[in-house]
């Protein structure tokens, strides 16, 4: 059992602010975990940012349980949650149950599915079997071809019924969470007033519980990053700095010196040794 569960979340809330961050590989988990994050997230993003598509909806269950377990192994302290893949959880509640099982099984101590007030009845059931779930609403990138590519949401009456509809019907059926993506601040502060599950911003202001981001984006190790994003750091940079040193190296014979290789100090033993290995070679033929 690791020391933050969905009750430590909960309980957070109006008290101190959640921090959560993705992660999708052991080593980089493991850095996440040190530096106390609260949540280490496997997310379907790593469709874009690990596997180099345009959106999320290729993402496969294999994908995600593969990288749910690299990261699950890393992780001692946080909360590790995963979210469910386009395909996974809408053909039916069954099928959703079975996918969420198999991330709990590869390490995982929640999920996390796009919508909310559509899928109601799969929260409840996950939940009565002890899986945790959070719920995600305002941008769900899922519906990447029919909302047009990725914008800010909340703007219509429309759409601040729709999201604060979808926080109610989680909180109701008994999520810990809920993700506000890339919504007005305006409407994620109504929404954080008007349930009493944290709610986890991205691009959606202050007025939340938490916040999520994406690591790729703060490190500064993708190109095409939203425009909510803070940059942390330029790894990106200290990456190609490095190989760029490393292949003028190579090229320039400096890679490897001395500490780097182990040679024979008696020269006249390897001649020896090499005069009757070479010897045996012949006869062989
Ligand atoms: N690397 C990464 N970081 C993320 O935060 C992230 C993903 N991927 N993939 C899934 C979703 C998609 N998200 C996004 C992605 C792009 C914009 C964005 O660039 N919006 C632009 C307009 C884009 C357009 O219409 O082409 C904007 O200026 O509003 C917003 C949210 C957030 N999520
Ligand atoms: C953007 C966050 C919330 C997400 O769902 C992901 O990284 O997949
Ligand atoms: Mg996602």
């Amino acid at each position: 059992m690791r020391e933050i569960t969905p009750r430590t979340i909960m309980e957070m809330k109006g008290k101190e602010k959640i921090a959560m961050i993705t992660a999708y590989d052991y080593p980089s988990a493991l850095i996440a975990d040190r530096a106390g994050m609260d949540i280490v997230f496997i997310g379907d993003s790593l469709g874009m940012v690990v596997y180099g598509e345009p959106n999320t909806l290729a993402v496969s269950m294999d994908q995600m349980v593969l990288h749910t377990r690299a990261v699950a192994k890393a992780v001692k302290r946080a909360l590790v949650l995963a979210d469910m893949p386009f395909g996974s959880y809408e053909v039916d509640v069954e099928e959703g149950i079975r996918n969420a099982i198999r991330l709990i099984q590869a390490g995982a101590d929640a999920v996390k599915i796009e919508g909310g007030y559509d899928h109601k009845k799969l929260v409840k059931r996950l939940v009565r079997m002890g899986i945790p779930v959070m719920g995600h609403t305002g941008l769900t990138p899922q519906r990447y071809l029919r909302l047009g590519g990725y914008r800010l949401m909340g703007e219509t009456e429309e759409e601040i019924e729709e999201i604060l509809r979808d926080a109610k019907a989680l909180e109701k059926a008994g999520a810990f969470a809920v993700v506000l993506e890339f919504t007005l601040a305006d409407v994620a502060k109504l929404v954080t007033e008007e349930v009493s599950i944290p709610t986890i911003g991205i691009g959606a202001g202050p007025y939340v519980d938490g916040q999520v981001l994406v690591w790729h984006d703060i490190l500064g190790i993708y190109e095409n990053v939203p425009p909510f994003v803070k940059k942390y750091a330029d790894i990106g940079g200290m990456i190609r700095l490095a190989l760029e040193n490393y292949r003028e190296e190579v090229k320039n014979g400096s890679f490897p010196a001395k500490e780097h290789y182990w040679e024979f100090l008696d020269k006249e033993d390897f001649r020896r040794k090499t005069r009757n290995v070479l010897e045996r070679l012949s006869e062989d033929d």
